[in-house]
């Protein structure tokens, strides 16, 4: 495929975007409960918090040093350049906003089983593949303005119990996601020449919605479906909260 083929073949995975997921549409549709939404803001800080530890995977694997002084911006994007800024930081101001104390959050006690597993893989394959392979495995960040903004244009309205300075978290991704979108696409284009090499790429950016679709695969057994693991021994969230190596 030429370049322009390829990019087409890429644009046309967001088909299977988690945008399309029930749990995201019940989301902006305004059908979510309280539960659900904060059961997702909640699980989905694992991602928030494992995402610079998998820019730093792809830097640490990467001999090129203009490839990583543009990647290292993702890393301060998520950490801030100091105590109090950056996605993480407004990731909590999200928790609180939906009325989850930060250390909730921070402890990792309503982060499901199936919502670990999904975002380690990630982690994981960033740490294993080569950088160009890992770096192209972000661009489901092509489908991401358009899922951040229909939370902005949705929520407000459906959710008045939100305090609405808990959305600059998706304010701010807007742009900071076109731009890794722009790099990505760079690194992506010009690596993957043959057709093999491109359907591979294919493979790879399915693995990342896989990701994606899981994470909320096991949200739904939990907040939707009332089937979070073990629900037919206790109601207690008896998981495990990560295993640190
Ligand atoms: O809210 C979302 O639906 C969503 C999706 C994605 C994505 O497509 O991986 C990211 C984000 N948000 C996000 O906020 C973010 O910082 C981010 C980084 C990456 C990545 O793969 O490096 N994806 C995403």
């Amino acid at each position: 495929m030429n370049a322009d083929a390829f990019e087409q073949a890429l644009r046309a995975k967001g088909a299977y975007y988690h945008i399309h997921h029930p749990y995201h549409v019940a989301m902006y549709s305004g059908t979510a409960s309280r539960e659900q939404i904060q059961g997702w803001v909640a699980n989905r800080f694992y991602y928030q918090i494992k995402i610079p530890l998998k820019d730093a995977a792809i830097m640490a694997n990467c001999n090129d040093p203009a490839t990583r002084r543009e990647w290292i911006q993702r890393i301060i994007d998520h950490d801030g350049e100091r105590q109090g800024e950056g996605g993480i930081e407004a990731w909590l101001r999200l928790g609180e906003a939906v009325g989850l104390d930060r250390e909730v959050l921070l402890s990792q006690e309503k982060v499901l089983p199936g919502v670990r597993f999904a975002v380690d893989a990630y982690v994981n394959f960033a740490r294993r593949a080569s950088w160009q392979e890992a770096a192209s495995s972000s661009l489901t960040e092509l489908f991401a303005p358009q899922i951040h903004q229909s939370r902005l244009d949705s929520w407000p309205a459906h959710y008045p119990w939100i305090d609405s300075r808990g959305y600059e978290y998706f304010r701010k991704r807007m742009s900071e996601a076109r731009r890794d979108v722009e790099h990505g696409l760079r690194i992506t284009l010009s690596h993957y020449q043959t057709y093999d090499a491109q359907q591979r790429m294919l493979n790879i950016l399915q693995f990342k919605l896989d990701i994606l679709w899981s994470m909320l695969d096991a949200m739904s057994m939990a907040y939707e479906l009332d089937r979070a693991p073990y629900h037919t021994v206790t109601a207690q969230a008896v998981w495990h909260r990560g295993v640190d190596l």
